[in-house]
């Protein structure tokens, strides 16, 4: 494991646009052009990751299929896709962009044992996103309850989950700073990696979430603090290498 934080650029897709919600409310959306154009600047400013979603997929209001199938495509970059895949067709078609890992929602709470199986098949492929209020998981863009965080956590470590994508969606696009005490709290329940997502405002932020690596935290998603120009990606990089 490296003792330095990944960082994830967020591409969130809604109706071709890319777009920033704020604690993922459909409607709230601030619209930021193209999500090539975004994906690909990332990529110059030196992100090695992007954390591409398909908001409509999620939303279960259409999709972006062929949008995100080709800025995948596009990148040299790694790629962790997400929105939509909840079955095996879903799940073949972002494997099959080229992406280096999916994250799964709604899937790992309202069908555990297709999750389970697919864990078992596609590794370290599999990441799940634990999308939280309180300890509350949220599934179906964020629009339904689907049980508790640690019981949820606790089934699929033991499934052998590689990787969660922690998601507090209340500091989800407020620019409020992430929850330390809720990725601490995650760490200390799981001994697989956590990428923190929601609320980075700042470089301050970044640092924060940086000092809990050793607690297992392996990388942060950002998104409206880069799009609303808080700070640049190289400035972000710099600060965490
Ligand atoms: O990222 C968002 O802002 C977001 C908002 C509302 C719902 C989902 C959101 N993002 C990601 O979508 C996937 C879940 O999709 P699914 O449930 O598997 O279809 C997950 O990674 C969320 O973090």
């Amino acid at each position: 494991m490296s003792n330095r934080l990944e960082l994830l650029p967020a591409v969130d897709v809604r109706d071709g646009q890319a777009v920033r919600l704020v604690k993922g409310a459909s409607g709230s959306e601030t619209s930021f052009g193209e999500p090539l154009a975004a994906a690909l600047a990332w990529q110059s400013a030196g992100a090695e990751w992007l954390h591409l979603v398909d908001l409509d997929a999620a939303f279960g209001t259409g999709d972006n299929r062929a949008l995100v199938r080709e800025v995948t495509e596009r990148l040299d970059i790694k790629v962790e896709l997400s929105g939509g895949i909840r079955d095996d067709a879903t799940l073949a078609a972002a494997l099959a962009t080229g992406c280096r890992r999916v994250n799964l929602g709604t899937a790992a709470l309202e069908t555990p044992e297709w999750v389970a199986k697919v864990i078992a098949e596609h590794g370290d492929k599999i990441a799940v996103g634990l999308d939280v209020v309180g300890t509350t998981l949220k599934g179906r863009g964020w629009t339904k309850d689907g049980g508790d965080l640690y019981e949820v956590l606790a089934r699929l470590d033991a499934e052998g989950c590689a990787r969660y994508v922690v998601t507090d969606v209340n500091r989800d696009g407020t620019l409020t700073g992430p929850n330390l005490q809720l990725l601490r709290d995650v760490c200390a329940a799981t001994d697989r990696p956590v990428v923190a997502s929601g609320g980075v405002s700042s470089l301050a932020d970044l640092l924060a979430i940086a000092t809990l690596v050793p607690e297992g935290v392996e990388g942060a998603i950002v998104g409206k603090a880069l799009y609303e120009q808080k700070f640049t990606l190289e400035e972000a990089l710099e600060a965490v290498s």
